[in-house]
């Protein structure tokens, strides 16, 4: 039972800050949030942009994890939240089991028989028994320490296994299947990835993952050699024509114009270098996810009639302390061969992180990459052709010797589009989809502030499959709405239980919200009130923030406190009508946004008197940009004290006044519950006609 600003963010998404943009579920999920303690574990010259990748490979090697617990896993990341800090944690290095095993030898071939008889196999035994194809599945303890094996004749028994790095491989290489046994204790998967990725699992897993990425097991029996690693070029994507243009990216015209420059000097150097004119050589795309860096640097190319070489700067770090340079040297000996072009870097923060500024010491494999970058970047003149675009979403932590003149020396903001700039992304994700008249693309931009261009063409696609899943010919504004719907809040529970009396109390809850939302004197009106559960909530009140609000950003302390009011009136309207006593717990989420709106009002936007006009509490830093807004204590007790005192003012001010509005309304309390039980779900138009009907007056200071 949450009040919900669809368009602002809301309980739904998790811990993130209630004044922050909008942040819509996308279908990627690239995070994944890992135990310390795995991160600890881990490789030192790994990313962790690996990370999920290697967990995707244990849920693929460890059947046990399905890829939909994986995307669970990443809920648990508040979408705005930055990614986790890897500088903080560079782990010391850790012997590579890769350099020991050159040194070993094979194991020796056995003389005994191919299945061994007993139930408790020796360490060689099994090894051997792998290699004759007569092991059919093991399945690991939780620590890791001991397996127990099913043979292709059904006998079974048990191996005390040794750290080795190969034994992953050997396995798969010999098609056996593996799992790892369920505990009955932890906290599900991430007790389970922290068991499974014991230290030579984790370098396995490594292993394994490389291999497969370049192309497949270097030899028979799986031992490709470690002498593979060095020679990976297969790392970037070479592009002769993206067929993209600047027409694909709607929106994003001050991005475009600036490119244009970049464009007009693939297509003709000769008139810049005759002039003496220089040239960048690097442009940073500046942006949050999904707002179309790469969509604009492939349009570069494609307008350019440039080839077009791209790359994850996090795919160039590896295992080994110089992969990554040598990939980059590859990648612009490729590049130059190939000028006038463009090279394309995405996530360029995973190796142009500020150097040294780990706790652990620096990372050797990241500092030599980055190295590697500035050097071929200032080895080219002005005029060599190549230019490199990166993108990045954390420009903050970028090292400063990136930004240099002659490197990327200039930015180009891709921000989120503004509503013009929406109804366009719509226009080109609905081409070549069947459109039913109704459909308004100026009103659906209006109803999706904050989403990115990736956001918009998801939406669409979510409407079209609606369509598809009933039938019709052509999407309709239903199946947009409803996706809109989908996409912001969760899918309806239409088939949950519940019972009148719930959908009683929820009713009034909702019109609780709604009816003090109505009232509060120039807030967001009420676009719709559903009490069909949706997510964790029990009912929803959606409010459409007008454009100029959420471009801006900018918040009056009026509004900020008719935003408590209406959070509020959830509880309020339950209290009134079903007695202090009989409150539930539905108004959780609402005070947890209230609380927060008070403790930001009091902390960072100045609008306390007693604690002035400072920012107190947290170093604050730029949620756009993902960055963390910490509220970290930075003040005595004696100022969290007043700071206290001043929120829970606020707070109970608040309370008053929804209170008020409640308790002189009630008529439209309970016409606006009766119809929510008997309808389930109200438009803003109905619920604003009952206010005609019962002549209130619409704005009460
Ligand atoms: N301005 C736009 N016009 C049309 N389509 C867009 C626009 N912005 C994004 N998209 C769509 O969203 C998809 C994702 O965009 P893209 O990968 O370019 O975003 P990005 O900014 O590079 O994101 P990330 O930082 O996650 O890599 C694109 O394939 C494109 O279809
Ligand atoms: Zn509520």
């Amino acid at each position: 039972m949450a009040s919900t600003k669809p368009l602002l963010s809301s309980s739904f998404h998790g811990n993130q800050i209630f004044l922050s943009p909008p942040t819509p579920k996308t279908t990627k999920c690239s995070k994944l949030l890992i135990p310390q303690s795995i991160l600890n574990r881990r490789p030192s010259n790994t990313t962790l942009k690996n990370l999920p990748s290697q967990a995707t490979l244990a849920a693929l090697l460890f059947s046990s994890i399905t890829p939909q617990q994986t995307l669970a896993l990443d809920t648990i990341n508040p979408p705005n939240a930055p990614p986790p800090v890897i500088q903080a944690e560079a782990p010391k290095p850790i012997p590579s089991p890769f350099s020991q095993n050159l040194l070993m030898t094979a194991p020796k071939p056995q003389t005994q028989s191919d299945i061994p008889d007993g139930t408790q196999w020796r360490y060689s035994e099994f090894l051997n028994a792998v290699k004759k194809g007569k092991v059919e599945r093991v399945r690991f303890s939780k620590d890791g320490t001991t397996l127990q094996l099913t043979a292709v004749d059904g006998r079974r028994a048990t191996v005390t296994v040794p750290s080795d790095p190969d034994l992953i491989d050997i396995l798969a290489s010999n098609a056996v299947d593996i799992s790892v046994a369920e505990g009955d204790s932890g906290n599900g998967l991430f007790s389970f990835i922290g068991n499974l990725i014991f230290p030579f699992l984790a370098f396995a897993g490594l292993f394994l993952l490389f291999r497969r990425s370049q192309g497949g097991p270097g030899g028979p029996g799986g031992f490709g050699g470690p002498m593979d690693f060095g020679r990976s070029k297969s790392k970037f994507q070479e592009v002769p024509e993206t067929g993209v243009s600047f027409s694909d990216v709607a929106g994003a015209d001050q991005a475009k114009l600036e490119l244009q420059e970049v464009v007009d000097f693939l297509k003709n150097p000769d008139k810049y270098t005759a002039l003496g004119a220089k040239i960048p050589k690097g442009c940073l795309l500046v942006g949050p996810p999904g707002t179309g860096k790469t969509l604009l640097a492939r349009a570069v190319a494609g307008e350019a009639g440039v080839p077009f070489f791209s790359c994850a700067a996090s795919e160039f770090v590896e295992l080994f302390v110089g992969v990554g340079a040598s990939r980059v040297r590859d990648l612009f000996e490729k590049a130059k061969s190939k000028a006038p072009c463009i090279v394309f870097i995405d996530e360029i923060d995973a190796v142009g992180r500020q150097r040294g500024a780990g706790l652990g010491g620096g990372n050797d494999e990241r500092e030599q990459t980055i190295n590697q970058l500035l050097t071929e970047m200032d080895g080219f003149s002005g005029n060599s052709g190549v230019i490199v675009l990166a993108a990045t979403n954390r420009p903050d932590v970028l090292d400063s010797a990136l930004l240099r003149p002659g490197r990327f020396d200039r930015q180009v903001t891709v921000d989120r589009p503004d509503v013009a700039g929406r109804v366009r992304i719509l226009q080109v994700h609905s081409r070549g989809k069947a459109l039913a008249k109704d459909v308004d693309f100026e009103k659906i931009s209006r109803r999706t502030p904050g989403f990115t261009g990736a956001d918009l063409q998801n939406l669409m696609n979510e409407a079209a499959i609606l369509a598809a899943r009933r039938d019709l010919k052509e999407i309709s504004k239903d199946e947009i709405s409803d996706a809109l719907e989908r996409i912001i809040a969760g899918p309806e529970k239409k088939n949950a239980v519940v019972s009148e009396a719930k959908k009683k109390l929820v009713a009034y809850h909702e019109a609780g919200h709604a009816l003090v939302g109505a009232l509060m004197p120039e807030y967001d009106p009420v676009a719709k009130i559903s009490i069909i559960p949706r997510g964790q909530a029990g009912g929803l009140t959606f409010f459409a923030p007008s454009e100029e609000r959420l471009e801006s950003g900018l918040y009056s302390r009026s509004y900020l406190e008719n935003q408590m009011a209406v959070a509020l009136g959830g509880r309020v309207a339950e209290e009134v009508i079903f007695g202090d006593d009989n409150v539930t717990t539905g108004a959780s989420n609402d005070f947890m946004q209230v609380s927060r709106v008070a403790r930001q009002m009091v902390e960072r936007f100045g609008f306390s008197k007693k604690i002035g006009q400072v920012a107190i509490g947290g170093s604050g830093g730029n949620p756009f940009l993902g960055q963390q807004m910490s509220s970290q204590k930075d003040y005595s007790m004696a100022t969290a004290d007043v700071v206290d005192t001043e929120v829970r003012e606020l707070v109970e001010k608040a309370y008053e006044r929804a209170k008020q509005i409640i308790t002189t309304h009630i008529d439209i309390l309970h016409k606006l519950a009766l119809l929510l039980i008997e309808k389930e779900t109200v438009d803003g138009e109905e619920f604003m006609s009952l206010f005609i009907d019962g002549k209130a007056e619409l704005f009460v200071a």
